[in-house]
């Protein structure tokens, strides 16, 4: 009995929301009659599939069913236990709706062979179990993003036959069998990663190149013929008088004369950094030589790398060499690549952080770069080139410096050293207990040091404020003493929404209303940096304290109760006579997790006081070995 009630029950039961999700997007778009949504269960209308509870739609398949027009937004994006959406072969037109972002469970996307446009929704690259994503057969424009990279089960991407413009990004996602991007307007050469895709999966577009296509020439990119103005000027030349005419030869040799200046110049500058491409032909060398010009090196660009509309060819050529242009900053580090080599560069995610990705890019010829691809930039352009300007200014050992930048509308990129050493966050907190050496006190001490002064340099000389102090931003070398902070003055850049909650466990409770860090607030957060060092807890740890208290109160209120052996890092405690500069470094952290921002004292107190302790180390005890030495680690006891 009960038996044939629960499924009577399920028989019934109705997946009330989707239902009505679906209903909004039928009744919103025409469609053929065979698809008769009526008064039945949904999980039982054409093209719906019902998990076996039948409580959420699962698969949704329309594909040919007549559907016209643009896809009602607030309809199919609210089907959130949606794992297969196909709506192929319809006559589908206007943009693909951005909230399909929120199909968070979506595996399979099929919406080839409709009239689409528009670019290709940021919200599809959050779509992370995505397996297979056809675009293909439809009007979409603008580039393929970077951060397809995040689509990293994805077996088969097809985007051919749209009209997607831009460099192909170096997509490196390791299931990708299938993948084609045939038939579109993308330029620039293919990337060394989706160099084992057949030809197929790139034909059809005028200006890519190498890879399983013909080698680039050293033209790069391929200066995009100007669209808009032949037509016009073709229409109107029957009416030109001939003193018109031979103004316009005149005009025309004047641009051509220019043209073949920029690209010698470019060229001399290419041809230094002796890249193997540039064995161009003699007679087109000189030409080539040219285009120097725009060395990448400089950091004045004027131009709108987005929008420039020319209207004439000149105006184009430079267009096209300007939106390739990567700019380097301050001293540049040595480096001599461009965005093309960037573009070229295999990739791996390093992490996700507050204000975009961070990958890890290795050039062709063996460099290694750390770029980070901000996202939500508020600033203008160029507010963001003069801030980007100061900020690569900054030098000092122990911060790290940025070198260069790349700005066009979808994409803004940085660019800054690698340290394969990792970050201060990973050596504190990875895999612990697992047979890892622990950091020692004294590493631990040089660590803060080099942090401090990177810090106190910033606050100081260039007055800049970090915004972002925390672990994961202090990257070692394999000298501790010269340990950077990285990710300084990059606030800024981005609107006063409240921050991430990542950054929580650093952030001066003040900022949470002022939504502005100050230099106060980077002492605060170095404070807590210190009471992580010196407790072995992560700020943001969701465990910390049975009612997720966080660092500085859960140290203040252990140390109230005078247990303050009890605060420290048990892995600290194999180390012998450290206790006092430990209570003392404590001190010095707790004065700067003070809540009130005026009484907490300056970076360069700071850095003083902890030279205070390190000094009287030294002198106190010949035998211990002393920080910023640079020798060996005092051999581990027993934990007491
Ligand atoms: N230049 C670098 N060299 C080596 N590792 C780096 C470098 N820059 C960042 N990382 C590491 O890559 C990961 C992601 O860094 P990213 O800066 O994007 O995020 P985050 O530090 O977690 O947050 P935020 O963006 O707020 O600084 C971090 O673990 C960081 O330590």
């Amino acid at each position: 009995e009960t038996g044939k009630l629960s499924t009577l029950r399920l028989l019934r039961a109705e997946p009330t929301q989707d239902r009505t999700a679906l209903l909004a997007f039928i009744n919103r778009i025409p469609h053929e009659r065979r698809l008769r949504w009526d008064n039945s269960s949904a999980c039982d209308w054409v093209g719906v599939t019902c998990d076996d509870n039948r409580t959420a739609v699962v698969f949704l398949r329309l594909p040919g069913v007549g559907l016209i027009g643009t896809i009602p937004s607030g309809t199919l994006g609210n089907l959130s236990a949606l794992r297969v959406l196909s709506l192929r072969s319809n006559r589908l037109s206007g943009p693909i709706p951005a909230d399909f972002r929120g199909l968070a469970l979506l595996r399979s996307l099929y919406l080839q062979n409709n009239l689409l446009s528009g670019s290709i929704p940021s919200g599809l690259t959050q779509l992370t179990r995505l397996v297979r994503l056809d675009l293909s057969g439809n009007n979409l424009t603008g580039a393929i993003p970077f951060a397809i990279n995040n689509l990293t089960h994805l077996t088969g991407l097809f985007l051919q036959n749209n009209r997607l413009s831009g460099n192909l990004p170096p997509i490196n996602i390791d299931s990708l069998v299938a993948f084609n991007v045939s038939y579109n307007r993308l330029n620039g050469s293919i990337p060394k990663i989706l160099e084992h895709f057949s030809a197929s999966s790139f034909v059809g577009n005028l200006d890519l190149c190498g890879g399983p296509l013909p080698p680039c020439n050293p033209f790069f990119p391929s200066p995009a013929p100007s669209p808009a103005a032949n037509p016009v000027n073709g229409s109107s030349k029957k009416k030109l008088s001939k003193a018109a005419k031979i103004a316009i030869a005149v005009a025309a040799g004047v641009v051509l004369l220019l043209i073949l200046l920029l690209l010698l110049v470019c060229l001399a500058y290419r041809r230094r950094r002796q890249r193997a491409r540039d064995k161009a032909a003699k007679g087109t060398a000189a030409a080539t030589a040219a285009r120097s010009g725009d060395t990448g090196m400089t950091s004045s660009s004027k131009d709108d790398l987005s929008g420039g509309v020319s209207g004439s060819g000149t105006a184009s050529a430079v267009a096209a060499a300007e939106r390739n242009r990567l700019v380097f900053v301050g001293k540049g580090g040595g480096y001599s690549f461009d965005l093309e080599d960037l573009l070229r560069a295999s990739a791996e995610v390093l992490g996700k952080g507050s204000v975009g990705t961070s990958y890890k890019a290795v050039l062709e010829e063996g460099t290694t770069v750390v770029v980070k691809r901000l996202k939500d930039v508020a600033v203008s352009k160029r507010e963001f080139e003069v801030h980007i300007e100061s900020l690569g200014k900054v030098e000092h050992d122990n911060l790290l410096p940025l070198r260069a930048y790349y700005y066009s509308k979808d994409e803004k990129l940085l660019v800054f050293d690698y340290l394969p050493a990792g970050s201060l966050s990973s050596l504190l907190h990875g895999s612990r207990g697992s047979g890892r050496t622990p950091l020692d006190w004294d590493s631990r001490m040089r660590i803060a040091l080099a942090a401090g002064r990177g810090l106190s340099h910033l606050h100081t000389a260039p007055q800049v404020v970090h915004g972002n102090v925390k672990a994961s931003n202090v990257l070692l070398r394999t000298d501790l003493d010269s340990a950077a902070l990285s990710d300084f003055g990059l606030h800024t850049l981005f609107g006063t929404t409240a921050p991430p909650n990542r950054v929580a466990g650093y952030r001066a409770p003040e900022v949470l209303e002022t939504r502005r860090p100050t230099f106060k607030s980077d002492v605060y957060s170095f404070g807590v940096l210190l009471l992580e060092l010196l407790t072995g807890k992560a700020p943001n740890q969701a465990s910390l304290g049975e009612d997720g208290i966080d660092l500085p109160r859960w140290v203040q209120s252990v140390v109230r109760e005078e247990w303050t052996a009890e605060v420290f890092d048990v892995e600290l405690m194999r180390y012998p006579n450290i206790e006092e500069e430990m209570v003392q470094l404590l001190q010095v952290a707790m004065a700067c997790v003070a809540i009130v921002p005026d009484t907490r004292p300056d970076l360069p107190d700071v850095v003083r006081m902890m030279e205070e302790i390190v000094s009287r180390t030294e002198s106190n005890d010949e035998g211990r070995r002393v920080v910023g030495s640079g020798g060996p680690s005092p051999p581990p006891t027993t934990t007491p």
